[in-house]
């Protein structure tokens, strides 16, 4: 399962010993779940209550500017797990991210009274699809904040007078494309500017830099965070304003493709990923690279018998032994503890490596999102299957774009 090109080096082959050597061996008197690499739901179920739902809303001290990220990450593992908040729950939740909509400037901030920001904002409107609440979103003042943040060479501040970077383009573009307020005026240059973050390796830096009115360069290192940014922004950009120009900007998807084959895999024989070249392996790339084999399906068109070019079973066999921690959530590698942020994006990669054979946009596909039973445990380790685009259960992303961009939340007049 080794992608190979015989027209490039290897890149990544010059290692270091992983920390991750330090991962408990499973022993034979040592039956617990994990040992036997068996999905512990029941234990990260305890981890998400204790870390979270008891404690709504968020009031996390050092955490006061991530609320939306807390409850995104707390509630998307729970959809990942097939458990669905009760009602009165889904109410709070949304209550509680409404409030931190800003009147005055239109984006989603940290906090109810902070300042708004893409990467809130993002956060913030996956919650309310998770939580079915999309109809209070003030769409016009959203546009109005998003318009607000545009530079000149096509990309975006993360928020007035804040730094321009890829995250803030792809949070920016799935908000927009969820809310139904996606439109080519708000995006033209982006691709440009888009394309012009890849760098050497394959991969994508943060950002780009004008050298010179037409020439832009890479600002930094290929990393699998601002990679997964950069390809799904432009995934999105490609199915919502397909380009049939022949100058049009164009990635390099061979050197991309290489790229992320190689994040994975270390010198022990665990086939985690990591983030970029020479780097150690951590459960979080797990979805930041593992999810953007499906996003270049997205792009290259979906084969039936296409080749899967990266380890599936590898990428599981880290999380479940490696990730998971015994008292519940996951985690970076052993001996580190469980966050709720790695929690998410380890479940969110090992829902990526369970449907490789059956891409997103297949039907057979859509029938794995299955019923959720309000406040019971799952009872399978198959996990619900995430949309690459927007790491959100296929249902909660299809229920709020149908919303703005078919039903009746469609009618609001944006600009
Ligand atoms: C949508 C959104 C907000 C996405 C976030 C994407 C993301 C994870 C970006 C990471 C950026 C970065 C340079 C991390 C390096 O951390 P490090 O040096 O501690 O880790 P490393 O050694 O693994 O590179
Ligand atoms: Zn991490």
């Amino acid at each position: 399962m080794v992608y190979q090109d015989d027209n490039y080096p290897t890149a990544t082959s010059i290692s270091q010993k992983s920390t991750v050597a330090l991962l408990i061996k499973p022993t034979p008197s040592d039956s617990s779940k994990i040992s036997r690499g068996i999905l512990d739901i029941n234990s990260h179920l305890g981890f998400l209550g204790r870390n979270l739902l008891q404690g709504l809303p968020v009031r996390y001290t050092s955490q006061d500017a991530s609320q939306p990220w807390l409850l995104f990450w707390s509630l998307q593992s729970l959809s990942l797990l097939k458990v669905e908040l009760d009602d009165g729950n889904k109410r709070r939740a949304a209550e509680t991210i409404l409030a931190m909509q800003n009147p005055a400037t239109g984006g989603f901030g940290g906090g109810p009274g902070q300042a708004s920001h893409l990467l809130p904002t993002y956060a913030a409107i996956c919650t309310l699809a998770i939580v079915s609440s999309p109809s209070a979103i003030d769409r016009r003042l959203l546009y109005k904040f998003f318009r607000s943040l545009k530079e000149p060479d096509g990309s975006f501040r993360v928020s007035s007078n804040g730094e321009v970077d890829v995250r803030g383009v792809y949070c920016l573009l799935a908000a927009a494309k969820l809310t139904g307020i996606i439109t080519e005026e708000l995006v033209e240059g982006t691709r440009k500017w888009l394309a012009s973050c890849q760098t050497f390796e394959g991969g994508f830096a943060s950002a780009a830099m004008n050298i010179t009115d037409e020439i832009a360069a890479p600002l930094g290192e290929a990393h699998g965070g601002y990679t997964f940014c950069a390809l799904a922004a432009w995934v999105l950009l490609e199915m919502e304003f397909p380009s049939s120009s022949e100058n049009r900007p164009k990635l390099n998807l061979r050197s991309l493709r290489r790229w992320l084959v190689n994040m994975q895999g270390g010198e022990d024989e665990l086939f985690g990923f990591r983030g970029r070249t020479n780097k150690l392996i951590d459960g979080c790339y797990s979805w930041w690279v593992g999810g953007c084999f499906e996003l270049l399906d997205m792009l290259e068109g979906i084969g039936g018998d296409k080749e899967t070019i990266w380890n599936p079973e590898g990428l599981k066999e880290y999380i479940l032994y490696a990730a998971q921690h015994q008292a519940g959530g996951l985690r970076d590698k052993p001996p580190k503890s469980a966050d709720m942020y790695h929690t998410l994006y380890c479940l969110a990669g090992l829902s990526a490596a369970q449907y490789v054979s059956q891409p997103w946009s297949h039907s057979s596909a859509t029938s794995s999102d299955s019923e959720s039973s309000s406040g019971q445990s799952a009872t399978s380790a198959s996990l619900n299957a995430t949309n690459p685009l927007f790491n959100l259960t296929r249902t909660h992303a299809e229920a709020m774009v149908e919303f703005f961009n078919k039903g009746e939340g469609s009618k609001v007049d944006f600009r």
